[in-house]
C-alpha cells in the first residue's frame, strides 16, 4: 500500500512550520509522499479577505517546489464550498482505493478534533497524525499518532502581522513566497 500524508490548511500564507511538520512526519512514518492541500472554505475559520484561493495555491506551489517528496493536492479547490475533510477523504479514497492516507494536524486542530464534521466516520478513512504546537494542549481522546518534532511558535497570523508592520520575515517563510507576496501586494506588504 502506498502511504500518503495529507497536510490540509488555509496556507494564508504557508510558512516553514508547515515544511517542518511535513518533513518530520514524512520521515517518522516513512511515507511515500506528503501532499499539501489548500482548502476552499475552511470549516472553522473566517476566511482571508486579503488573499484569494489562487494566491494561496500559488504560494503552496512555490513552498513545495524544491522538494520532490512534497506535492500539491487541489481536490478541495476544485470542489469549492466548505472543505469538510470527511467529504475530501471519501473522494480521495474512491479515486485511490489502494492508498493509506495520513492526515497531518497541528496542536490547535488536535484540541478541536472532536468538533469535526462526521469525525467518527472520518476516523475510519484516515489515520490522524498530530504535531505538538506551542500555546495549545495538543491533546485528544481519539487514537491518533503523535510524532515528536521540534516545536515552533509560528503561524500565518504572525507572518501577516510582520508584513503589515514591516517586521523581519527572514527564515519564517521561503524567499520565493515572500517575493510573491510583495509582488501581489498581499497583507498590506509595502
Ligand atoms: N507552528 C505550527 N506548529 C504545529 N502545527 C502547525 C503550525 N503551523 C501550522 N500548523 C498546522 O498546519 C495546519 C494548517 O495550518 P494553517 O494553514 O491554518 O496555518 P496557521 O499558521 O494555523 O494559520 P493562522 O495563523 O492563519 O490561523 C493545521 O493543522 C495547523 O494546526
Ligand atoms: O472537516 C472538518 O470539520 C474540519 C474542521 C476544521 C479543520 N479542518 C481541516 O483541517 C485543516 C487545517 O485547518 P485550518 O483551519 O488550520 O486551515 C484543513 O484542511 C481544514 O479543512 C476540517
Amino acid at each position: 500500500m502506498k502511504k500518503v500524508g495529507i497536510l490540509g490548511g488555509t496556507f494564508n500564507p504557508p510558512h516553514i512550520g508547515h515544511l517542518i511538520m511535513a518533513n518530520e512526519v514524512y520521515h517518522a512514518l516513512k511515507l511515500d509522499e506528503v501532499r499539501f492541500m489548500p482548502n476552499a472554505i475552511a470549516p472553522h475559520k473566517t476566511m482571508p479577505k486579503d488573499s484569494t484561493a489562487e494566491n494561496r495555491l500559488r504560494m503552496v506551489e512555490l513552498l513545495v517546489k524544491p522538494f520532490k517528496e512534497f506535492t500539491v493536492e487541489t481536490i478541495e479547490l476544485e470542489r469549492g464550498g466548505v472543505s469538510y475533510t470527511y467529504d475530501t477523504m471519501v473522494a480521495l479514497k474512491e479515486r485511490e482505493p489502494d492508498t493509506e492516507f495520513y492526515f497531518i494536524i497541528g496542536g490547535d486542530m488536535i484540541d478541536t478534533l472532536h468538533t469535526w464534521h462526521k469525525i467518527d466516520e472520518l476516523l475510519e478513512l484516515v489515520k490522524f497524525v498530530g504535531i505538538r504546537r506551542p500555546g495549545t494542549k495538543s491533546q485528544t481522546s481519539y487514537d491518533i499518532i503523535m510524532v515528536e518534532a521540534p516545536e515552533i511558535a509560528l503561524s500565518s497570523t504572525l507572518i501577516r502581522k510582520r508584513f503589515a508592520t514591516g517586521g523581519t520575515l527572514r527564515f519564517l517563510l521561503p524567499p520565493e513566497v515572500e517575493a510573491y507576496i510583495r509582488k501581489e501586494g498581499l497583507y498590506g506588504a509595502k
